[in-house]
This record gives C-alpha cells, sequence and structure tokens, in this order.
C-alpha cells in the first residue's frame, strides 16, 4: 500500500492549529520543521524529541508534516484539510505561505518509518489499538485489545470513520451474533466484533490486498478460526443471514446496496454505516429509510457520519414486502 506524505508550509503562529486538522484527516503523529527551532524535531502527540538533519527546513515559518495512507477517502480528505487550513485566516490566524502538497511514499521506504508515529491508541471506553511492535500491558480486565499491522490495508483503527464503527459495535454486539463486515480493510472491525463477543463473522473486501492484511490480522489475533476473509464485491460472496452488518466504504458506495443488506439481515438486524462525509449524510439516510429501515443512530465525529439502521423485527414496509 502506498502513503502520502502531506506537507503543509504555514507560519510558527499556526503549526499547532495545522497539526491539530491534520490528527483530525486521520494522521497518528506529525513532524514539524520549524525555521525557529535549531536542532530537535518533535512529534507533538507523543512528546518525543530526537536530533535531526535540518536540511529540509524552511528558512521561514514551519513545516508541518503527517502521513496518511492513500485510499479512496484520500482526495475528499486532503481537499477539506486545505479549505479547513485556509479557514483559519478567520480565527485571525496568520497561516504564512499556505502551501500543502502532496507526495506518495512507497511502502517499502515508510514500512520502517511510520513505526515512529503509530503507537497504542485508546479509541473507545473498550478499545485499545495496538501495533504488533510495540508491548503494550492492558490496563483493565475489560479492556479489549486489537493488534494490527496496520501497513497493508486501510484500517489503521485510528480513522474516525473506523472508531465511530467499533464504539457503535461495542453498543451493539451480542454474545453469538452472526456479522458480516462489508469493505474489511485490515479487518479491523471484524476483529473488534470477534473480541466483543459475536459468533460466526464473515469480513469481505474487492481488494486483495485487503484481504490477505484482514486474513493475517486474524490470525496475529488468533481469530483466524472464527473470521472468514471472503474476496469479492460488497455482499456478492456472502452466503449467510446476520444479525449486525457494517460497512465502512464512502456514502456513494453505500447508497448502493441498502436493499441487498436490508435483504440479508435477520429481522430486527442492525446495519451500521460508516464513511460519510457530512454532505452526504441526508443522501445514506433517505437511502436506509427508502430500503425499509428505521435509523436508530446517527454519530458525528469530526466531518464524518456514521449511521446505525435497524431492520423491523416484523410486518415492515413495501420494500421488505417485496423482497
Ligand atoms: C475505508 S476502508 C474501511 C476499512 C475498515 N473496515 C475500517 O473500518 O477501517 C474501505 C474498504 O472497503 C473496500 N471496498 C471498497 N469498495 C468495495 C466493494 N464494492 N466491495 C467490497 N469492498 C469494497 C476497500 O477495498 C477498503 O478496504
Amino acid at each position: 500500500m502506498k502513503w502520502a506524505e502531506i506537507s503543509v508550509h504555514t507560519s510558527t503562529e499556526a503549526v499547532e492549529a495545522v497539526s491539530n486538522l491534520l490528527y483530525e484527516a486521520g494522521a497518528s503523529g506529525v513532524v514539524i520543521e520549524d525555521s525557529r527551532e535549531p536542532d530537535l524535531e518533535h512529534d507533538t502527540r507523543f512528546g518525543e524529541l530526537y536530533e535531526l538533519d535540518r536540511a529540509d527546513y524552511p528558512a521561514e515559518g514551519a513545516i508541518v508534516k503527517a502521513y496518511l495512507p492513500v485510499n479512496s477517502f484520500l482526495p475528499e480528505t486532503v481537499n477539506e484539510l486545505k479549505n479547513e487550513i485556509s479557514n483559519l485566516v478567520s480565527y485571525g490566524l496568520d497561516i504564512g505561505p499556505n502551501s500543502v502538497t502532496q507526495s506518495e511514499v512507497d511502502e517499502e521506504d515508510w514500512s520502517t518509518a511510520w513505526k515512529d508515529y503509530y503507537h497504542p491508541v485508546k479509541i473507545s471506553k473498550r478499545f485499545t489499538i495496538v501495533p504488533t511492535w510495540e508491548d503494550y500491558e492492558r490496563l483493565s480486565t475489560d479492556e479489549l485489545i486489537i493488534e494490527l499491522d496496520p501497513g497493508m490495508a486501510f484500517g489503521t483503527g485510528t480513522h474516525p470513520t473506523t472508531v465511530m464503527c467499533l464504539q457503535a459495535l461495542e453498543k451493539t454486539v451480542c454474545e453469538g451474533d452472526e456479522v458480516v463486515d462489508i469493505g474489511t480493510g485490515s479487518g479491523v472491525l471484524s476483529i473488534g466484533a470477534a473480541l466483543l463477543g459475536a459468533g460466526r463473522i464473515t469480513a469481505l473486501d474487492l481488494d486483495e490486498v485487503a484481504v490477505e492484511s484482514a486474513r493475517q490480522n486474524a490470525e496475529l489475533n488468533g481469530l483466524a478460526g472464527q473470521i472468514d476473509v471472503r474476496h469479492g464485491n460488497l455482499l456478492d460472496a456472502y452466503d449467510g443471514r446476520p444479525d449486525i452488518a457494517v460497512a465502512n466504504i464512502l456514502a456513494e458506495v453505500i447508497v448502493t446496496f441498502t436493499d441487498d443488506a436490508y435483504r440479508t439481515l435477520k429481522p430486527g438486524g442492525l446495519f451500521i454505516t460508516s464513511g460519510i462525509i457530512a454532505q452526504k449524510k441526508d443522501e445514506v439516510k433517505d437511502a436506509l429509510a427508502a430500503s425499509g429501515f428505521s435509523i436508530e443512530e446517527v454519530m458525528v465525529m469530526e466531518d464524518w457520519t456514521a449511521i446505525i439502521a435497524r431492520k423491523p423485527e416484523a410486518g415492515g414496509t413495501d420494500a421488505e414486502i417485496l423482497s
């Protein structure tokens, strides 16, 4: 998988605000090259300081760099980021040269460097994501640890769209539930569902790299026997009847299969959707309602929305009667 290095040349005054926007965009750490700071590079989230080569430092202002995975969300995320950085002016901040550049970094170059950025992150009441190379001691018996090597597919676990899905699963999974995870990426949601006590879990993805990554991560978490990872488009390769379907895919994709999800779910089953940029929220809600779902909860994190929708127990709408 490829990574994008997002590099923002800004004023020294705007470094903190720009760093926060990069975190909100999904970065797990930032590197600041500040013209005022002669010898040290620091990662503001983890407070690490180390000596660096200043060759690329700007003569004025500061460069804030972060790494984001190259995936279908990236163009939208970068556009949003540019708008938000430009908007900082309306809060009275000088944003200096305000140039945002993007370059691709190969997995090979990045494979060792990124380990400086990913550390254990507690992302919900119960879940902590722990990169495979980190030692981590469970803080309480209630804590659920997802071990991940996020190098291979989308799903470091820290993107707001993923965090909301894990939080939604935390609220809804019951012991023994059958779960289908559509667009599994690194397998993070399937692993989360298994740790919450789900029974049969099927993880589906169109991308062979994701399928391989999900299989490896399931194995890493000792769940290879429980998570059946399959290659295929949306629900095509699925033959079960789930209590819960979860899909963290773009809004444009979700609206194409709300009818299929409805038909596939057990009566009373839940459809958790995420990856919905704020402007597309109503489009997805309308598609869900038209398929017969009732909306139980709309979750919002930064610019993203996730929706928990339920198929009625019995009776239902025309869409159900027709299916
Ligand atoms: C945003 S990632 C989500 C990964 C992971 N579930 C998470 O929550 O972090 C979306 C995933 O959906 C997959 N995907 C996109 N379109 C798909 C389709 N039509 N059928 C199956 N998977 C799809 C992508 O390959 C990618 O792995």
